[in-house]
């Protein structure tokens, strides 16, 4: 069996996911050979957890971006923030290293997002956008290439999850509220690690100024719901998720993962 050298960039909650995985078996075909985070104590942990499960190989971990990359990982699954994501994306790639990012609100930068593609394509090497806490990227996709569609992105949120923003105020503890109208980029910008979800649908169908996103804050929600609406002249689909948490936006890196070895792909 073919195994691939594997690198996590950002070991905080999602990426410490895709190591549960690893230790679980779930993705033979990885070998995970370096870990880098801004606190280096939290890349240490995850490597030293390759170490005690004794799985015949080491794990660095590094105390920088440049250390990381001259391990020439062949994948990186970047779940640190859309920042790092901007920090870690074209060095990765013109280092020969595919990227699995969770940090997808960074693409909603058009001059970003170009400088990535095309990296990427002059380096033969690909960013996988993970579907996160969404899904139906698929079917997205499909009706932006068969007709005209209007998008629409509504997110309900809990209060306590806006706290940390510019929006929060404490009535909306009681009461329920817009916190957010406009596009794609407005939202991420807003709310630069809250979003990431509205940007990827966004890529994914009409471009992040043309979908319309809602983001509101109810009083004693628990988790995150996020419906995605596409409307064309044939196709009305809806794609509606509720998470009590992230953890689901850890798993789809895992199923990225997967899904880049299968002789079976999704
Ligand atoms: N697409 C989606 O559906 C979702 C996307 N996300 C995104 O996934 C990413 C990971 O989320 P999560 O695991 O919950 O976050 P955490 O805060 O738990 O973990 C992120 C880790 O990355 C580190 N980090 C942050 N910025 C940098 C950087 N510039 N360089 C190196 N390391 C960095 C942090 O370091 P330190 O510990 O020092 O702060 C932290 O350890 C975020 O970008 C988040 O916005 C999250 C949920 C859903
Ligand atoms: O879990 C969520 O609601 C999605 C999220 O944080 C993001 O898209 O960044």
């Amino acid at each position: 069996m073919k195994t691939h050298a594997l690198a996590i960039a950002g070991c905080g909650k999602l990426g410490k996911i895709v190591v549960e995985a690893l230790l679980k078996d779930l993705l033979p075909n990885y070998q995970l050979i370096g870990t880098y985070s801004r606190t280096f104590k939290k890349a240490e942990e995850i490597a030293n957890n390759i170490y005690v499960a004794d799985l015949g190989y080491t794990c660095t971990p590094c105390h920088t971006l440049s250390e990381l990359l001259q391990l020439k990982p062949e994948y990186i699954v970047e779940t640190s923030s859309p920042t790092g994501l901007k920090e870690l994306a074209l060095p990765a790639l013109k280092n020969g290293s595919n990227i699995v990012t969770l940090s997808i609100g960074a693409l909603a930068d058009a001059e970003f997002y170009k400088a990535v593609e095309k990296t990427a394509f002059e380096n033969n090497t690909r960013v996988h956008l993970a579907s996160g806490a969404i899904g139906g990227f698929d079917v997205m996709g499909t009706v932006a290439l068969m007709e005209e569609s209007e998008v629409t992105f509504t997110t309900e949120k809990s209060p306590n999850s806006l706290r940390r923003t510019p929006v929060y105020d404490e009535a909306l503890q009681t009461e329920k509220r817009e916190v957010f109208k406009g596009d794609a980029i407005g939202a991420i910008a807003l709310f630069p690690t809250h979003v990431n979800v509205s940007v990827a649908a966004a890529l994914a169908s009409v471009g992040p100024e043309n979908i319309k996103v809602s983001i509101n804050s109810v009083p004693g929600f628990v988790g995150d719901d996020h419906r995605i609406e596409v409307r064309s002249e044939n196709i009305h689909a809806v794609v509606d998720v509720y998470s009590k948490n992230a953890k689901i936006a850890g798993w789809s890196v895992v199923n990225t993962l997967r899904n880049i070895v299968s002789p079976i792909v999704f």
